[in-house]
């Protein structure tokens, strides 16, 4: 059926629309671009399919490859040999062949580039203290899942102000990331959309997959082929059998939609990812970091898993979020509460996630020069001078579940 006049003059009003907003886009936000690419013309209207596709979208901004982006913010040699160490232990931790435990610390979000680095330089001098108890991992999260809308992380909207500039934002996560690495401190971070991995994966030692996509064929299928260690968390109606599901699926070798370095569409076939295993957030129904839980969890694991491997021997807990109802002065009490039971020799806890940063609590999401330093801007954390006390206490909990075995044997 032929359009009618009114809806071929709908078109025209909404193509010029699109054009007015691409240009204004492109006058607008020049440091949006920092790598100098050019923009994509709307390809649609050059094709006669202006009424039938991208109806809604308003604007295709052309990112760098990964490739462009990994070159002109490489990593260098200490970097590396901390990534390619740091991964291997995580994995040695989460077996139970080292018998630390793991610590993943830090912001719930990253949105100050200043403040991450004076964070990632308390927390490295800590982790060398502390070392022969804790592997100490710093979180560095840039892509914030959220339950309805909000601010996306880093990535999505480096400024805190709605104007999305993913190009500066790419940039300027792989910096910090340098920066944290820089200071001998590993880095942790959820991968939440599916592309981004191949702009900052290389610089992370361990990944986890969110409790709002942990039953997501993508994330899945992204895991099986990362370089590092991977949590899934249960989902966030308290289910753990769907984050063990994840485990293994993730195990298996996939192919799916994804990109190569140079960003073109590509076909990626995995291996499968043995060291994934289950963490323990919470959920809407109220906590599952308490020792039944674990027990459950490990339970329902060996019913799935046949083999032994990083997931049958431990889960990781998560001190925040479901488990602590987001509020810091909850979360201390659970780590608190962790760190008795890993000294009296708990079995099954590889691994505690603690959200921290320089002052407790958190602000309303805002840009950089409205905000307190150090604060969050997503969920509520615990201050610097807490985290290193409860750091403390976990490593002494582990010295102490050390001695006992010692004296065991
Ligand atoms: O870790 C951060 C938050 O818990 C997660 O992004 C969900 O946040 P929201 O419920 O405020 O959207
Ligand atoms: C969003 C997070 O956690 P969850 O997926 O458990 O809500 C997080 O750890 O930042």
């Amino acid at each position: 059926m032929n359009p009618s006049a009114s809806e071929l003059e709908r078109d025209a009003h909404d193509a010029a629309i699109r054009r007015e907003y691409l240009h204004t886009q492109i006058e607008k936000n020049h440091d949006k671009n920092p790598l100098n690419l050019t923009s994509v013309s709307r390809w649609e209207d050059e094709v006669g399919l202006a009424p039938i596709i991208n109806r809604r979208v308003l604007e295709l901004d052309p990112l760098p490859s990964p490739a462009a982006v990994l070159q002109s913010l490489p990593l260098n040699d200490q970097a590396r040999k901390l990534i390619v160490e740091s991964r291997e232990e995580i994995r040695a931790v989460l077996s139970g062949e080292d018998d630390r435990l793991l610590v993943i610390v830090g912001p719930c979000s990253i949105h100050d580039p200043q403040a991450a680095l004076d964070y990632a330089q308390r927390l490295g001098r800590v982790r060398k203290e502390l070392e022969e108890n804790l592997l100490i991992v710093m979180r560095v999260y840039f892509e914030k899942p959220r339950t309805t809308i909000g601010w996306k992380g880093l990535i999505n909207d480096p400024d805190v102000d709605g104007t999305h500039k993913i190009n500066k934002g790419l940039l300027l996560a792989r910096q910090i990331l340098l920066d944290v690495l820089s200071q001998d401190i590993a880095a942790a971070t959820e991968f939440l959309e599916p592309t981004s991995p191949q702009y900052i994966s290389d610089a992370i030692s361990w990944g986890a997959i969110g409790a709002r996509n942990t039953e997501s064929q993508v994330h899945r299928q992204l895991a099986s082929g990362l370089s590092m260690p991977v949590g899934f968390k249960n989902a966030t109606d308290g289910s753990v059998s769907v984050a063990v599901d994840s485990v293994i699926t993730a195990m298996q070798e996939h192919t799916f939609f994804g990109i190569d370095h140079q960003g073109r569409a590509a076909a990626v076939e995995t291996l499968g990812n043995p060291d994934c295993h289950v963490i323990l957030r919470g959920s809407i129904h109220g906590p599952n970091y308490d020792a039944q839980s674990v027990e459950q969890a490990l339970k329902i694991t060996h019913e799935k898993i046949d083999h032994e491997c990083i997931a049958t021997h431990g889960v990781v807990i998560d001190a925040s979020h479901g488990n602590s109802g987001k509020d810091e002065v909850q979360q201390v009490r659970v780590v608190r509460n962790i760190a008795q039971r890993v000294a009296e020799d708990e079995p099954g806890i590889s691994g505690i996630m603690i959200e921290s940063f320089i002052k407790g609590g958190n602000q309303e999401a805002a840009p950089l020069s409205q905000l307190e330093y150090g604060k969050s801007i997503t969920d509520k954390c615990i201050s610097w001078d807490d985290t290193h006390a409860l750091l403390h206490e976990l490593s002494d909990a582990v010295q102490k579940r050390r001695d006992t075995h010692t004296l065991r044997s």
